[in-house]
C-alpha cells in the first residue's frame, strides 16, 4: 500500500494557524546577541570596528603568520596595483583622445596600454594569491579554536556540568562561538580588501583631479546606504523568525531521526507530526515571501537612487569638461573608478557588519574559556600510589541551587582487599557518596584523605589512575568493541601488568557475545556508521563491566553493575568481584542479595550513613536494611512456595 503524503505544499495564501499546539519553545540561549545587534546602529558599530580587527588579527597572527601576512599583504598590494591600472587607463585615454592621426594616437597609447594590462593581470595574480592563503588561514583557525574548547571543557570539573550556567555557556559557545573565530578573521580580510578597494580608487581620482572624489563618494553613497539596510533588514527578521524556525528543525527531527523513529511509528505520530511541520512551514514561507518582497522594494528604491546618483556624477562630469577643468579622458577614467569604488564600498560595508556580528558571538567563546579555565582542578602534588585506606570523615556535597546537601556529613572508611556496599531507596546519595569517593566530586564540607593525607594534596591524575568507575548511567561510546573495552586504560604501558582485553571480557561474561559479533571484538558499535551495531542494553553493561575491570585499579567503584545483566551474567561478573587483597569494591546496588557478602554494608537515607554493620548485624537489627531485604525476598519466597505448591 503507498502511503499519501498529507498536506500540500506551503503558499503564500493560506490562512495563519490558531496558534501553536504543542508548546512554545524559549528563544535560543544565544539570542541575546542577535537582539544587541538589531538595536545598534551601523555607525556605533564601525565605531568597535579597530578593537575588532584587532582581536581578529591577533587570532589570525597566532594561528598563522604566514597566511596572515598573506591575506593582508597581498590584498593590500592588488589594491596598489588597481590605482596603477586606474593611471596607466587614464594614459591610454589621453593619449588616444589627443589631436592627431590615429595610427600615431594608438602607438603613443601603446606603453601605457601595456602598463594598465600588466597591471590588471598582476592584480588578478595578487587577488588569487590573497584568496588561496585566506582559505588555508581559515580552517587552521577553526581546528585552532575547536581544539582549544575541547581541551578546555574535557579538563574542568565534573561539578561544572551540573551547573546550569557553565552547561549553557558551553552550549552558546559550541553552537556559535566556536564557527565565529574563523568567520571574523574572514571578515576582516573582507574588510580590509573592500577599504583597500576603495581607497585604492579614491587614490587614482585624486591623482587624476581632486575635484572628482568628493563626487565619486557621492555617486558610490546611495548603493552603501542599500547594503546597509538590506544586512540590517535581513538579520531582524530572521531573529524574529527563530523561534518558528527551531520548532521547524525540531519537527524535522523528530520525523527524521533514528532515535525517535520506533516511538512516533508506535504511537502514529506522523499525520500530527506533519500538520504541525505544514503549519510552521506556512508561516516560515509567508515571512520569506514578506522579506523578499520587502528587500525587493529597498533594492528597487536603492537602485533608483544609485541611478540618479550616477546621472548627477554625469552632469558634474559634464560640466568640468564643459568648463575645462578636466580632460576627457580623465572624466572616462573617472566612470570607471565609480565601478570600482561601489563594488569596494559594497564588500565594506558587508564585512563590516557581518564582523560585528560574529565578533560578538566569539566574545562568548571567550568568556567561556576563561570561566572554564577557572574550575580546572589543580589539586596537590604529593604522588600517589595505591592506598591502604580511604578515610572520609564529615564529608558533605550540596549540587549548585539545591536547598539540600545530597551527602550529609558521611564519615566511612574504605580498605584496601574490602569490598564495601552502598544501599538506600532511590536519591539516598548513593551515587553521589561514590563519586566522592571516586574523587569526580570535590566535597563541599569535611576531608578526604588517602592514607591520612588530604587527597586535595595529590596529583589529581594520579589519584584518578587508582580509580576504576562502572557508572550507573553508562555511555554508548561510538567505537569499536575492543575500544569500548581498551579505553578503560587506554594509556597502559606495555611493561604494565594487567588483564588483557579478552580475559576482562570473559570475566564480565562479554567474551562469548563479542565474539558473535559481525567482525568480532573489531565490530564498531554505532549503527550510524557503516557496518556499525548496536547491542541490547545488558550487552552494553557486559561491555562496561568489562572495561571496568580491565582498567585494573586499586579502587573499583560499581554503580549498580549488573541492572540490566541477566542471572547468569550477574553471577559471573559477581564472582570477579570478590575480595581481592590488593583492591577495594564500593558497590552499590538495589538487589540486596548481592551484597550479603559485602565486609560492610552503609545504609543510607537522606544523604546520611543510618546503618553499618555486615549482612547478619544488619539483619539482627530493626531498621531499613532488613525491611528493604525481608521485602524483596518475599517476592522470591512467594514464588517459591506457589512453585513448590504446583508441584
Ligand atoms: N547532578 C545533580 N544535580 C543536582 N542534584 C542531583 C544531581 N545528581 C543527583 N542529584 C540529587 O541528589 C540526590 C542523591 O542522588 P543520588 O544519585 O546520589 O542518589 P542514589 O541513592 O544514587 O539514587 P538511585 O538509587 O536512584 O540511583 C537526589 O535527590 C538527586 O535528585
Amino acid at each position: 500500500m503507498t502511503t499519501v503524503i498529507g498536506p500540500r505544499p506551503p503558499s503564500e495564501q493560506d490562512e495563519p494557524a490558531d496558534g501553536p499546539a504543542l508548546p512554545e519553545l524559549e528563544d535560543p540561549h544565544w539570542m541575546h546577541r542577535a537582539t544587541e545587534l538589531a538595536h545598534t546602529g551601523f555607525w556605533a558599530v564601525a565605531r568597535r570596528l579597530p578593537a575588532l580587527v584587532r582581536e581578529a588579527v591577533a587570532l589570525a597572527w597566532a594561528t598563522s603568520r604566514r597566511d596572515t601576512l598573506a591575506s593582508i599583504g597581498l590584498n593590500v598590494a592588488a589594491g596598489v596595483l588597481t590605482t596603477l591600472g586606474l593611471l596607466a587607463t587614464t594614459g591610454v585615454l589621453h593619449q588616444l583622445f589627443a589631436a592627431g592621426p590615429t595610427p600615431d594616437r594608438i602607438r603613443a597609447a601603446l606603453p601605457a596600454l601595456a602598463l594598465a594590462a600588466a597591471a590588471v593581470t598582476v592584480r588578478g595574480a595578487l587577488t588569487v594569491a590573497a584568496g588561496w592563503a585566506q582559505a588555508r588561514l581559515i580552517p587552521q583557525i577553526n581546528y585552532a579554536v575547536e581544539l582549544r574548547l575541547f581541551e578546555t571543557t574535557s579538563a574542568v570539573e565534573l561539578a561544572a556540568f551540573d551547573d546550569a550556567g557553565f552547561a549553557e555557556e558551553m552550549v552558546r559557545a559550541r553552537d556559535r562561538g566556536l564557527a565565529e573565530a574563523g568567520a571574523i578573521v574572514n571578515d576582516t580580510v573582507n574588510l580590509v580588501t573592500g577599504v583597500v578597494g576603495v581607497a585604492a580608487t579614491a587614490a587614482a581620482v585624486t591623482v587624476i583631479h581632486p575635484l572628482l572624489l568628493p563626487c565619486l563618494l557621492v555617486a558610490a553613497a546611495p548603493e552603501a546606504a542599500t547594503a546597509v539596510r538590506m544586512a540590517r533588514r535581513q538579520h531582524s527578521d530572521w531573529l524574529a523568525r527563530i523561534t518558528r524556525r527551531r520548532r521547524k528543525f525540531m519537527l524535522g527531527d523528530l520525523m527524521a531521526d533514528r532515535h525517535t523513529a520506533g516511538e512516533v511509528r508506535a504511537y502514529q505520530m506522523r499525520e500530527f507530526l506533519l500538520a504541525e511541520f505544514h503549519r510552521v512551514v506556512s508561516l516560515e514561507t509567508r515571512a520569506e515571501l514578506r522579506l523578499a518582497r520587502s528587500q525587493t522594494a529597498t533594492r528597487a528604491v536603492g537602485l533608483s537612487a544609485t541611478g540618479v546618483a550616477a546621472f548627477g556624477l554625469y552632469a558634474v562630469l559634464g560640466l568640468l569638461l564643459l568648463g575645462g577643468v578636466v580632460a576627457l579622458a580623465a572624466a572616462a577614467t573617472a566612470l570607471l573608478a565609480l565601478q570600482s569604488a561601489r563594488a569596494g564600498l559594497r564588500t565594506a560595508v558587508f564585512a563590516t557588519n557581518s564582523l560585528y556580528e560574529d565578533a560578538l558571538y566569539y566574545q562568548d567563546y571567550r568568556d567561556f574559556l576563561d570561566r572554564a579555565r577557572q574550575r580546572v582542578p589543580t589539586g596537590g602534588t604529593r604522588p600517589v600510589d595505591g592506598f591502604d585506606r580511604i578515610e572520609l570523615d564529615g564529608v558533605s556535597l550540596r549540587y549548585p541551587d539545591t536547598e539540600t546537601p545530597a551527602v550529609d556529613e558521611v564519615s566511612l572508611t574504605v580498605r584496601r582487599g574490602e569490598v564495601i556496599a552502598l544501599v538506600g531507596e532511590n536519591g539516598s546519595g548513593k551515587t553521589t557518596l561514590a563519586k566522592l569517593v571516586a574523587g569526580l566530586y570535590r566535597p563541599s564540607a569535611g576531608v578526604i584523605r588517602w592514607d591520612g593525607v588530604d587527597a586535595a594534596e595529590l596529583d589529581p591524575r594520579q589519584t584518578a589512575a587508582q580509580v576504576a568507575v562502572m557508572s550507573q548511567d553508562w555511555s554508548k561510546f561510538p567505537f569499536t568493541a575492543r575500544q569500548n573495552i581498551r579505553v578503560g586504560r587506554h594509556d597502559r604501558p606495555a611493561d604494565r601488568p594487567g588483564p588483557g582485553i579478552e580475559d576482562a571480557a570473559r570475566d564480565a561474561a562479554a567474551h562469548d557475545m563479542i565474539t558473535e559479533l559481525p567482525f568480532g571484538y573489531d565490530t564498531l558499535l554505532d549503527r550510524q556508521f557503516k557496518d556499525g551495531q548496536d547491542l541490547s542494553g545488558g550487552q552494553w553493561q557486559r561491555l562496561v563491566a568489562a572495561r571496568g575491570l580491565y582498567r585494573d585499579a586499586r579502587l573499583l567503584i560499581c554503580d549498580e553493575p549488573s541492572a540490566a545483566l541477566d542471572a547468569r551474567a550477574e553471577h559471573a561478573l559477581f564472582q570477579h568481584l570478590r575480595r581481592h587483597p590488593d583492591r577495594a569494591v564500593v558497590l552499590i546496588t538495589h538487589r540486596l542479595a548481592n551484597v550479603r557478602h559485602a565486609d560492610r554494608i552503609f545504609v543510607l537515607d537522606h544523604g546520611r550513613i543510618v546503618q553499618e554493620g555486615d549482612h547478619d548485624e544488619l539483619m539482627a537489627q530493626e531498621g531499613l536494611y532488613r525491611e528493604l531485604f525481608q521485602l524483596q525476598a518475599a517476592g522470591y519466597l512467594a514464588q517459591a512456595g506457589e512453585a513448590a505448591a504446583e508441584c
